[in-house]
């Protein structure tokens, strides 16, 4: 990173030093604003963080002065430069432990701020990388066995082999503890329990230690707690399955939870973290590399950085981006994105972005985003938690006590009583059921090709009534063709006036300009848009400027009206295509060409599924209202309405009436005039990573490839997270609720109310990761086995249709080598995850009866 040679003092109010300018310069236009406004739409306002980037490229990364920003609460002098550390930190098992981190690291010196994210096990520690090294946090958080680790680069730490078997504690507690069930053959085997529960305390304890020290409330407390009360009631069994049924529980949950955070960091790491020059072949890191660098890609490589193609040829697999396992040919001029696989050929491309503001990054960087960004529910839940917790540690300590002072007979049932309410003290299924789930869900959607800007989003998305769709770009491809061309009166000729209304048409992004544009080049006329003054655009009208000393105005009905030009000769009657442009001059017409478009190919049955799904589609265009019953017709009028000829200001009213009349509306759009529209509806839905990037920051999801049936899929999601979650909290309230009754009606059963803290928290885990997978894979064990790469190989054998409607059919042996190496660590991790996850629930329920065996000899 430039200038990070010498250190930046950092002052906590601005003026920022220059090297904070720079860094800042750097990191924020191009996407904090989406940012923060996903941030913000998130409703995590006091944590927005300005210019705070993901580390999708290291483990760590620095962050020049940006400590004067966000929570400058630390007290620490700051110096040095800020840097972002990411740690996997295995020992996380419930949200309870969560003060304790950020206890833990808080008050020492350089450390910023400690964000903790318990669905992937990640610790995001902003910190001074002179005063805090992260070999120290790391130390820090291993000092009470949190089992830390830096993030390494590419985020692969997750599969560690360290974690394939449970710790030696636990393994020699559950050895001791099978010992102890043969008690009753022999007495004193019962004291190899007590060894049991002896030989997997150590971790607890440890952890207990630290969480009392910083005076908080944890799980390992409770059941350290539970412990002591079981052996005090020299119930030696009873001790030695609490210890074991909860170090097991949170071995097994870490494992569960390794697919997602293995997907997490596969998304982190997609882009390559060097770059080849492609004048001196040097090879540089893709941070340092500089917009409009040429850099080379040869085939097999991941393309590092965003660019367009300069120079060759080749086939790109944009699956990671786009989540389609077609491959796209490129050549010069084509858009190439950074993750993306060139195949096939040899390509030299000028780099459009900085490698912090690739498409692929702002992706990670959401997603990494959207898992802080609480949804309404959870933070219902997250209130609820606060209070249930100091409530039921209340009851427990009442029942406790209050036999004992007024003397009542049973004490040892009010005693098992206190300590069953005790361990039902801890949330942690509730709190977790609807963070893991969202962050399946996103991290799902982001896998196919869906950016969602947070849980909130997919709450609301699972509740949409009306999708209102834009015409051109959405339901169109937004590819026109000229279909006539014509000069009106004798002022220009033709070649004059193709060359002015494509000069013109250069400097707008509008779909009809690059048609335009295409037609004036195969008509042999160069555009020169250095040429045009004054150029302006009028949205939903057309554009305007002056070329050769001319004001030109090109645009629809409307733009006749600005130029203050009455004449429409009737030779526009007749034309084809049914887009039809007007170009003016001087308050006269002096030219008219029309246009024609076509529909996408998956439109149709997008709309068809949403009608399935029970929701309305609607059309909202700018174009005329020819254009718009044309399409209307090509999809077999399956639109429930068509809205044409409309302003960006009458979209944003239809829509508002669409709200008040169906109910919460989805608006799918494209060009900088859907941006409003998007902004104002329920969840706003922007096509394409070439999409206007207005209408990509003031959406709520991006879709990366420009497929509209993934709409109907997202929806789908949606509602499966929405069915997820409310299972989730159905089961965690229910066991809860069925051990404390069962406790009251006379069966205080400490075993099973830690099997029920513990047991309820990993299936509401497993339960979650479901989402991860494709929907109606009944064989679980199977098909999650058979990784989705291998279902690519179903696909890349036959035809597919490629966005501008050609067959691509490919064999090319390499192409398939080169696509297996790119998501061979991916598979591995999903085999590696695909076995425990089946058997845990077997071994939980093993757990339990045998358990529930010993005791039946006691009742
Ligand atoms: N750059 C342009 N060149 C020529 N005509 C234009 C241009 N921009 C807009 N127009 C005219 O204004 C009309 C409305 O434009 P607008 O961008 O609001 O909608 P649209 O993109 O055509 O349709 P939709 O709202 O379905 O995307 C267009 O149909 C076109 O006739
Ligand atoms: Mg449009
Ligand atoms: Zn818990």
């Amino acid at each position: 990173m430039a200038g990070a040679s010498e250190p930046t003092t950092i002052h906590h109010t601005p003026p920022p030093t220059p090297h904070a300018k720079i860094a800042l310069l750097r990191s924020a236009p191009a996407n904090s604003s989406w940012l923060l406004a996903a941030v913000s739409r998130a409703g995590r306002g006091r944590e927005a963080r300005a210019g705070e980037r993901g580390a999708q490229r290291s483990g760590s990364e620095q962050v020049y002065g940006e400590g004067a920003m966000g929570d400058s609460a630390a007290p620490a002098p700051a110096a040095g430069r800020l840097e972002k550390s990411y740690f996997d930190v295995l020992g996380i098992c419930c949200p309870s432990e969560v003060p304790l981190v950020e206890k833990l690291l808080e008050p020492l010196a350089g450390v910023h701020k400690v964000t903790v994210v318990v669905p992937s096990r990640t610790v995001i520690v902003l910190h001074d990388a002179a005063a805090i090294s992260t070999a120290q946090i790391v130390r820090e958080l291993n000092g009470v066995r949190l089992e830390a680790s830096v993030r390494a680069y590419g985020g692969a730490g997750q599969s560690k082999v360290s974690n394939k078997w449970p710790s030696p504690y636990v393994l020699v507690c559950g050895v001791l503890l099978v010992v102890s069930l043969f008690e009753h053959f022999w007495r004193p085997l019962k004291w190899f329990a007590v060894a049991g529960a002896a030989a997997g305390l150590p971790p607890i304890v440890l952890r207990s230690v630290a969480a009392l020290r910083r005076r908080t409330m944890d799980v390992n407390i409770l059941m350290l707690i539970a412990v002591a009360g079981a052996i005090a009631l020299k119930d030696y069994s009873e001790a030695g399955f609490i210890v074991f049924l909860f170090t097991i529980a949170e071995w097994l949950e870490t494992r569960a939870c390794g697919k997602a955070t293995a997907g997490m960091s596969s998304l982190m790491s997609m882009a390559p973290q060097n770059a080849v020059l492609a004048e001196t072949g040097q090879v540089v890191a893709t941070q340092d590399v500089k917009i409009n660098t040429v850099i080379a890609v040869k085939a097999g490589e991941v393309v590092p950085i965003d660019g367009v193609v300069v120079d060759g040829r080749s086939e790109v697999d944009e699956s990671t981006l786009t989540g389609e396992s077609f491959p796209v040919s490129k050549q010069a001029d084509s858009q190439v994105w950074a993750g993306t696989l060139n195949i096939d050929g040899y390509i030299a491309m000028r780099t459009t972005a900085m490698a912090d503001n690739s498409a692929v990054a702002k992706m990670a960087r959401l997603v990494e985003e959207a898992q802080n960004s609480r949804s309404s529910t959870q933070r219902l839940i997250d209130t609820c938690a606060k209070y249930y917790t100091p409530a039921v540690i209340f009851m427990s300590a009442a029942v406790a006590v209050i036999p004992v002072c007024v003397r009542a007979r049973n004490l040892r049932h009010w005693f098992e009583l206190a300590l069953v309410l005790l361990v039902s003290a801890c949330p942690c299924a509730l709190v977790l059921s609807t963070p893991v789930a969202t962050f399946c869900a996103l991290l799902r959607a982001a896998r196919t090709g869906l950016l969602i800007k947070g849980g909130d989003v997919l709450e609301s998305l699972a509740s949409i009534k009306v999708a209102a769709f834009d015409k051109t770009g959405t339901i169109t491809r937004g590819e026109f063709s000229v279909e006539e061309f014509q000069t009106v009166g004798e002022r220009v000729s033709k070649q004059q006036l193709i060359y002015w209304v494509s000069s013109i048409e250069s400097r707008s992004s509008h779909p009809m300009a690059s048609a335009l544009v295409g037609y004036a080049q195969s008509n042999s006329v160069e555009p020169k848009s250095e040429n045009v003054a004054e150029f302006q655009i009028y949205p939903g009208e057309g554009i305007y400027g002056e070329i050769d000393g001319e004001g030109v105005y090109v645009g629809n009905k409307r733009i006749l009206a600005r130029a203050s030009c009455q004449t429409v000769p009737d030779i526009v009657e007749h034309m084809k295509g049914v887009t039809i442009g007007y170009v003016a001059c001087n308050k006269e017409l002096i030219g008219v060409f029309s246009l024609s478009d076509s529909c996408r190919t998956g439109s149709a049955e997008a709309i068809k599924e949403l009608r399935s799904l029970g929701i309305k589609s609607v059309m909202l265009t700018g174009d005329s209202t020819a254009a718009a019953t044309h399409a209307q017709n090509q999809l077999g009028n399956i639109l429930a309405e068509v809205h044409a000829e409309l302003l960006p200001e009458d979209k944003v009213r239809i829509l508002d009436e669409l709200k008040a009349r169906d109910g919460p509306t989805l608006m799918i759009g494209d060009g900088m005039n859907d941006a409003p529209a998007l902004a104002k509806a329920d969840v706003g839905v922007s096509m394409g990573v070439s999409g206007s990037a207005v209408a990509m920051e003031t959406s709520h999801i991006t879709l990366m490839s420009n497929d509209i049936r993934r709409i109907p899929k997202a929806i789908k999601l949606a509602r499966r997270t929405h069915r997820t979650i409310v299972v989730n909290i159905v089961f965690s309230v229910t066991t809860k609720l069925a051990i404390v009754a069962l406790a009251f009606a006379g069966h205080p059963l400490i075993w099973a109310a830690v099997l029920a803290d513990v047991g309820t928290c990993l299936l509401v885990i497993m339960y979650s990761m479901l989402l991860l997978r494709e929907k109606g894979s009944g064989k679980v064990a199977k098909k999650c086995c058979a990784s989705s790469h291998s279902k690519k190989h179903e696909h890349s054998t036959s035809h597919h249709h490629c966005s501008n409607g050609h067959q691509h059919e490919h064999v090319s042996a390499g192409k398939h080598s080169c696509h297996d190496h790119h998501h061979e660590h991916d598979h591995h991790k999903e085999r590696a995850t695909c076995i425990p996850q089946t058997s845990m629930a077997a071994m939980i329920m093993a757990m339990a009866i045998a358990t529930a065996k010993s005791r039946a000899a006691r009742w």
